[in-house]
Protein backbone atom coordinates (compact mmCIF):
# COMPACT_ATOMS: atom_id res chain seq x y z
CA UNK A 1 0.00 0.00 0.00
CA UNK A 2 2.02 3.08 -0.91
CA UNK A 3 2.29 5.74 1.33
CA UNK A 4 0.70 9.08 -0.34
CA UNK A 5 2.82 11.84 -0.29
CA UNK A 6 0.82 15.02 1.27
CA UNK A 7 1.30 17.15 -1.92
CA UNK A 8 0.32 16.12 -5.59
CA UNK A 9 0.98 17.41 -8.89
CA UNK A 10 0.31 16.74 -12.80
CA UNK A 11 4.11 16.33 -13.30
CA UNK A 12 4.28 13.53 -10.89
CA UNK A 13 2.43 11.45 -13.19
CA UNK A 14 3.67 9.55 -16.57
CA UNK A 15 -0.28 9.48 -18.36
CA UNK A 16 -0.88 6.38 -20.11
CA UNK A 17 -3.92 5.59 -22.65
CA UNK A 18 -7.63 7.35 -22.45
CA UNK A 19 -9.70 4.74 -20.69
CA UNK A 20 -12.64 6.22 -21.64
CA UNK A 21 -14.74 9.73 -20.92
CA UNK A 22 -17.95 10.30 -19.40
CA UNK A 23 -20.35 13.52 -18.72
CA UNK A 24 -18.27 15.68 -16.91
CA UNK A 25 -14.53 14.27 -17.49
CA UNK A 26 -12.05 11.95 -18.85
CA UNK A 27 -9.76 9.38 -17.24
CA UNK A 28 -6.33 8.07 -17.91
CA UNK A 29 -4.28 5.43 -17.13
CA UNK A 30 -1.27 7.23 -15.15
CA UNK A 31 1.57 6.55 -13.20
CA UNK A 32 2.88 7.56 -10.12
CA UNK A 33 6.68 8.42 -11.49
CA UNK A 34 8.78 7.82 -8.02
CA UNK A 35 6.98 4.57 -6.97
CA UNK A 36 5.82 3.25 -10.46
CA UNK A 37 2.41 2.98 -8.70
CA UNK A 38 -0.54 2.52 -11.35
CA UNK A 39 -3.58 4.70 -10.99
CA UNK A 40 -6.74 6.29 -13.24
CA UNK A 41 -6.50 9.87 -13.06
CA UNK A 42 -10.01 11.56 -13.65
CA UNK A 43 -9.71 15.12 -15.18
CA UNK A 44 -12.93 17.00 -14.89
CA UNK A 45 -12.75 20.65 -16.63
CA UNK A 46 -14.01 23.57 -14.09
CA UNK A 47 -15.98 25.71 -16.85
CA UNK A 48 -17.65 21.98 -17.97
CA UNK A 49 -19.01 21.76 -14.17
CA UNK A 50 -20.26 25.20 -13.36
CA UNK A 51 -21.91 25.11 -17.06
CA UNK A 52 -25.28 23.01 -17.77
CA UNK A 53 -28.69 22.98 -16.17
CA UNK A 54 -27.65 22.18 -12.73
CA UNK A 55 -27.24 25.10 -10.39
CA UNK A 56 -24.26 26.92 -10.92
CA UNK A 57 -22.32 26.05 -7.60
CA UNK A 58 -24.50 22.66 -7.51
CA UNK A 59 -22.01 20.15 -9.53
CA UNK A 60 -18.85 22.07 -8.07
CA UNK A 61 -20.00 21.41 -4.70
CA UNK A 62 -20.91 17.61 -5.87
CA UNK A 63 -17.66 16.74 -6.65
CA UNK A 64 -15.90 18.32 -3.57
CA UNK A 65 -18.21 15.68 -2.05
CA UNK A 66 -17.68 13.14 -3.83
CA UNK A 67 -13.87 14.20 -2.85
CA UNK A 68 -15.03 13.92 0.79
CA UNK A 69 -16.96 11.04 0.84
CA UNK A 70 -15.06 8.66 -1.45
CA UNK A 71 -11.30 9.76 0.11
CA UNK A 72 -12.77 8.69 3.49
CA UNK A 73 -14.09 5.02 2.32
CA UNK A 74 -11.86 1.89 2.41
CA UNK A 75 -13.70 -0.85 0.73
CA UNK A 76 -12.85 -4.15 -1.71
CA UNK A 77 -15.82 -2.92 -3.60
CA UNK A 78 -15.70 0.62 -3.44
CA UNK A 79 -13.33 2.40 -6.21
CA UNK A 80 -10.98 4.27 -3.90
CA UNK A 81 -9.45 7.93 -4.38
CA UNK A 82 -6.01 8.28 -3.30
CA UNK A 83 -5.83 11.70 -3.36
CA UNK A 84 -6.84 14.58 -6.12
CA UNK A 85 -5.22 18.06 -6.84
CA UNK A 86 -6.43 21.25 -9.07
CA UNK A 87 -4.93 23.72 -11.52
CA UNK A 88 -7.00 26.83 -13.36
CA UNK A 89 -9.10 25.19 -15.56
CA UNK A 90 -8.95 21.36 -14.47
CA UNK A 91 -10.02 19.23 -10.77
CA UNK A 92 -7.88 15.77 -11.18
CA UNK A 93 -9.14 12.54 -9.13
CA UNK A 94 -6.25 10.44 -8.10
CA UNK A 95 -8.10 7.17 -7.82
CA UNK A 96 -7.66 3.47 -8.49
CA UNK A 97 -7.62 1.80 -11.11
CA UNK A 98 -9.63 -1.07 -12.45
CA UNK A 99 -8.49 -3.14 -14.47
CA UNK A 100 -11.49 -4.54 -16.17
CA UNK A 101 -13.51 -1.73 -16.92
CA UNK A 102 -17.11 -0.76 -17.02
CA UNK A 103 -19.09 -3.44 -15.64
CA UNK A 104 -21.85 -2.39 -17.72
CA UNK A 105 -19.91 -2.76 -20.84
CA UNK A 106 -19.65 -6.62 -19.67
CA UNK A 107 -23.08 -6.48 -19.33
CA UNK A 108 -24.15 -5.45 -22.88
CA UNK A 109 -21.97 -7.63 -24.20
CA UNK A 110 -23.35 -10.21 -22.47
CA UNK A 111 -26.38 -9.31 -22.59
CA UNK A 112 -27.41 -10.40 -19.77
CA UNK A 113 -25.53 -12.42 -16.83
CA UNK A 114 -25.91 -16.29 -15.20
CA UNK A 115 -27.58 -16.27 -12.16
CA UNK A 116 -23.59 -17.57 -10.18
CA UNK A 117 -22.46 -14.62 -11.62
CA UNK A 118 -25.32 -12.29 -10.96
CA UNK A 119 -25.12 -13.62 -7.23
CA UNK A 120 -21.21 -12.14 -6.86
CA UNK A 121 -21.81 -9.46 -8.01
CA UNK A 122 -25.27 -8.30 -5.57
CA UNK A 123 -23.32 -9.86 -2.92
CA UNK A 124 -20.54 -7.44 -3.13
CA UNK A 125 -23.03 -4.55 -3.48
CA UNK A 126 -24.58 -5.78 -0.69
CA UNK A 127 -21.31 -5.28 1.65
CA UNK A 128 -20.16 -2.37 -0.57
CA UNK A 129 -23.41 -0.77 0.61
CA UNK A 130 -23.67 -2.03 4.54
CA UNK A 131 -20.48 -0.02 4.72
CA UNK A 132 -21.95 2.50 3.14
CA UNK A 133 -25.14 2.69 5.11
CA UNK A 134 -22.50 2.38 8.30
CA UNK A 135 -21.29 5.18 7.19
CA UNK A 136 -24.18 7.43 7.11
CA UNK A 137 -23.71 7.69 3.50
CA UNK A 138 -27.10 6.80 0.99
CA UNK A 139 -25.16 6.27 -2.93
CA UNK A 140 -28.58 7.36 -4.61
CA UNK A 141 -27.05 6.65 -8.03
CA UNK A 142 -26.56 2.74 -8.31
CA UNK A 143 -26.65 1.54 -11.50
CA UNK A 144 -24.47 -0.28 -14.02
CA UNK A 145 -22.64 2.78 -15.96
CA UNK A 146 -21.11 3.42 -12.01
CA UNK A 147 -19.57 0.49 -11.40
CA UNK A 148 -16.05 -0.86 -12.86
CA UNK A 149 -14.30 -4.46 -12.39
CA UNK A 150 -11.13 -5.10 -10.51
CA UNK A 151 -8.41 -7.12 -12.35
CA UNK A 152 -10.09 -9.84 -10.36
CA UNK A 153 -13.72 -9.09 -11.64
CA UNK A 154 -14.67 -7.94 -8.01
CA UNK A 155 -16.94 -5.57 -8.33
CA UNK A 156 -16.17 -1.88 -7.39
CA UNK A 157 -18.52 0.94 -6.97
CA UNK A 158 -17.27 3.99 -8.72
CA UNK A 159 -19.27 7.10 -9.17
CA UNK A 160 -19.75 9.42 -5.91
CA UNK A 161 -20.96 12.30 -7.97
CA UNK A 162 -24.47 11.60 -6.69
CA UNK A 163 -24.22 10.82 -3.02
CA UNK A 164 -25.42 12.36 0.53
CA UNK A 165 -25.14 11.93 4.00
CA UNK A 166 -28.02 10.50 5.25
CA UNK A 167 -30.84 11.02 5.94
CA UNK A 168 -31.83 13.68 3.30
CA UNK A 169 -35.13 14.85 2.33
CA UNK A 170 -33.49 16.49 -0.95
CA UNK A 171 -35.52 17.39 -3.87
CA UNK A 172 -34.79 14.85 -6.34
CA UNK A 173 -31.85 15.86 -8.42
CA UNK A 174 -31.52 16.42 -11.57
CA UNK A 175 -30.02 12.81 -12.01
CA UNK A 176 -29.83 10.97 -15.62
CA UNK A 177 -32.42 7.89 -16.11
CA UNK A 178 -35.39 7.62 -13.89
CA UNK A 179 -34.99 3.72 -14.32
CA UNK A 180 -32.99 3.56 -10.99
CA UNK A 181 -35.36 5.58 -8.79
CA UNK A 182 -37.82 4.61 -6.49
CA UNK A 183 -41.10 5.41 -5.73
CA UNK A 184 -40.28 7.81 -2.82
CA UNK A 185 -37.65 10.09 -4.67
CA UNK A 186 -39.82 10.16 -7.75
CA UNK A 187 -42.97 10.93 -5.59
CA UNK A 188 -41.15 13.52 -3.75
CA UNK A 189 -41.13 12.33 -0.29
CA UNK A 190 -38.13 12.08 1.90
CA UNK A 191 -36.14 9.17 1.83
CA UNK A 192 -33.86 7.49 3.99
CA UNK A 193 -31.17 4.73 3.07
CA UNK A 194 -33.71 2.23 2.01
CA UNK A 195 -33.32 4.13 -1.77
CA UNK A 196 -30.21 1.97 -2.13
CA UNK A 197 -32.32 -1.37 -1.90
CA UNK A 198 -34.35 -0.72 -4.71
CA UNK A 199 -31.88 0.58 -6.66
CA UNK A 200 -30.30 -2.87 -5.46
CA UNK A 201 -33.08 -5.07 -6.88
CA UNK A 202 -33.34 -2.77 -10.12
CA UNK A 203 -29.68 -3.68 -10.91
CA UNK A 204 -30.21 -7.33 -9.70
CA UNK A 205 -33.06 -7.75 -12.45
CA UNK A 206 -30.85 -5.97 -15.37
CA UNK A 207 -28.27 -8.62 -14.66
CA UNK A 208 -30.19 -11.26 -14.87
CA UNK A 209 -33.03 -10.06 -17.26
CA UNK A 210 -30.64 -7.63 -19.55
CA UNK A 211 -32.82 -4.60 -18.96
CA UNK A 212 -34.38 -2.25 -16.40
CA UNK A 213 -37.23 -3.60 -15.40
CA UNK A 214 -39.34 -0.44 -15.66
CA UNK A 215 -38.04 0.75 -18.62
CA UNK A 216 -40.23 2.71 -20.84
CA UNK A 217 -41.30 6.26 -21.80
CA UNK A 218 -40.47 8.58 -19.33
CA UNK A 219 -44.19 8.98 -18.49
CA UNK A 220 -45.03 4.95 -18.17
CA UNK A 221 -41.61 4.43 -16.39
CA UNK A 222 -42.72 6.97 -13.83
CA UNK A 223 -46.39 4.88 -13.29
CA UNK A 224 -44.64 1.69 -13.26
CA UNK A 225 -42.14 2.67 -10.48
CA UNK A 226 -44.67 3.88 -8.39
CA UNK A 227 -46.87 1.23 -8.70
CA UNK A 228 -43.66 -1.16 -8.77
CA UNK A 229 -45.72 -2.48 -11.83
CA UNK A 230 -43.01 -5.09 -13.29
CA UNK A 231 -42.87 -9.11 -14.41
CA UNK A 232 -39.91 -11.05 -14.43
CA UNK A 233 -39.32 -13.31 -17.14
CA UNK A 234 -39.74 -17.28 -16.08
CA UNK A 235 -35.96 -18.42 -16.99
CA UNK A 236 -35.20 -16.20 -13.90
CA UNK A 237 -35.17 -19.06 -10.82
CA UNK A 238 -38.07 -18.55 -8.17
CA UNK A 239 -35.02 -17.46 -5.56
CA UNK A 240 -33.84 -15.15 -7.76
CA UNK A 241 -37.58 -13.86 -8.54
CA UNK A 242 -38.20 -13.56 -4.43
CA UNK A 243 -35.33 -11.60 -3.76
CA UNK A 244 -35.80 -9.41 -6.26
CA UNK A 245 -39.65 -9.17 -5.18
CA UNK A 246 -37.86 -8.51 -1.61
CA UNK A 247 -36.17 -5.58 -2.63
CA UNK A 248 -38.38 -3.68 -5.03
CA UNK A 249 -41.30 -2.87 -2.48
CA UNK A 250 -42.84 0.46 -2.57
CA UNK A 251 -42.77 0.84 1.37
CA UNK A 252 -39.28 1.61 1.94
CA UNK A 253 -39.82 -0.05 5.49
CA UNK A 254 -40.38 -3.81 4.00
CA UNK A 255 -37.70 -4.04 1.67
CA UNK A 256 -35.32 -6.84 3.04
CA UNK A 257 -32.21 -5.10 4.60
CA UNK A 258 -28.86 -5.62 3.61
CA UNK A 259 -28.23 -8.14 6.33
CA UNK A 260 -30.81 -9.98 5.14
CA UNK A 261 -29.92 -9.86 1.47
CA UNK A 262 -26.78 -11.42 2.65
CA UNK A 263 -28.56 -14.73 4.20
CA UNK A 264 -30.83 -14.82 1.25
CA UNK A 265 -30.88 -18.40 -0.05
CA UNK A 266 -29.91 -17.65 -3.70
CA UNK A 267 -27.28 -15.58 -2.79
CA UNK A 268 -25.98 -18.58 -0.19
CA UNK A 269 -26.62 -20.89 -3.09
CA UNK A 270 -24.06 -18.77 -5.47
CA UNK A 271 -21.95 -17.65 -3.27
CA UNK A 272 -18.50 -18.90 -0.99
CA UNK A 273 -18.29 -16.04 1.34
CA UNK A 274 -15.94 -15.74 3.92
CA UNK A 275 -17.81 -17.35 6.84
CA UNK A 276 -18.69 -20.75 5.36
CA UNK A 277 -15.62 -23.35 5.09
CA UNK A 278 -13.75 -22.67 1.50
CA UNK A 279 -15.24 -25.27 -1.05
CA UNK A 280 -11.92 -26.11 -2.52
CA UNK A 281 -12.69 -26.14 -6.43
CA UNK A 282 -11.92 -29.44 -8.17
CA UNK A 283 -8.32 -27.85 -9.82
CA UNK A 284 -7.48 -27.29 -6.45
CA UNK A 285 -8.26 -30.19 -4.90
CA UNK A 286 -6.41 -32.08 -7.65
CA UNK A 287 -3.07 -30.23 -7.26
CA UNK A 288 -3.34 -30.68 -3.42
CA UNK A 289 -3.67 -34.70 -3.82
CA UNK A 290 -0.96 -35.04 -6.25
C1 LIG B 1 -17.41 9.75 -16.09
S1 LIG B 1 -16.05 8.70 -16.28
O1 LIG B 1 -15.12 9.29 -17.22
O2 LIG B 1 -15.49 8.32 -15.04
N1 LIG B 1 -16.62 7.31 -16.95
C2 LIG B 1 -16.27 7.08 -18.28
C3 LIG B 1 -15.44 5.91 -18.42
C4 LIG B 1 -15.59 5.24 -19.59
C5 LIG B 1 -14.83 4.11 -19.79
C6 LIG B 1 -13.94 3.65 -18.84
C7 LIG B 1 -13.78 4.33 -17.67
C8 LIG B 1 -12.84 3.83 -16.68
C9 LIG B 1 -12.65 4.48 -15.49
N2 LIG B 1 -11.75 3.92 -14.60
C10 LIG B 1 -11.38 4.31 -13.37
CL1 LIG B 1 -11.98 5.69 -12.59
C11 LIG B 1 -10.46 3.42 -12.88
N3 LIG B 1 -10.26 2.47 -13.81
C12 LIG B 1 -11.06 2.79 -14.87
C13 LIG B 1 -11.29 2.16 -16.11
N4 LIG B 1 -10.58 1.02 -16.38
C14 LIG B 1 -10.56 0.27 -17.55
C15 LIG B 1 -9.86 -0.93 -17.53
C16 LIG B 1 -9.81 -1.73 -18.68
C17 LIG B 1 -10.46 -1.33 -19.85
N5 LIG B 1 -10.39 -2.12 -21.00
C18 LIG B 1 -10.17 -3.57 -20.77
C19 LIG B 1 -9.87 -4.28 -22.09
O3 LIG B 1 -10.86 -3.98 -23.07
C20 LIG B 1 -10.93 -2.58 -23.36
C21 LIG B 1 -11.29 -1.79 -22.10
C22 LIG B 1 -11.16 -0.11 -19.85
C23 LIG B 1 -11.21 0.68 -18.71
N6 LIG B 1 -12.17 2.70 -16.99
C24 LIG B 1 -14.56 5.46 -17.45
Amino acid sequence: EPIPPKKFHLGMFEIGRPLGKGKFGRVYLARERKSGFVCALKVLHKNEIMQGRVEKQGKLVTVQREIEIQSNLRHPNILQLYGHFHDSKRIFLILEYAGKGELYKHLQRETRFPEWKAAQYIAQMAAALQFLHKKHVIHRDIKPENILLGIHGELKIADFGWSVHAPSDRRKTQCGTLDYLPPEIVNYTSYNNKVDLWSLGVLMYEFLVGEAPFEDSQVLTYKRIVRCEMTVPSYVSPEAKDLIKSLLVVDPEKRLPLDQVQKHPWIIKHCVNADRPSIMSKRETKSTSR
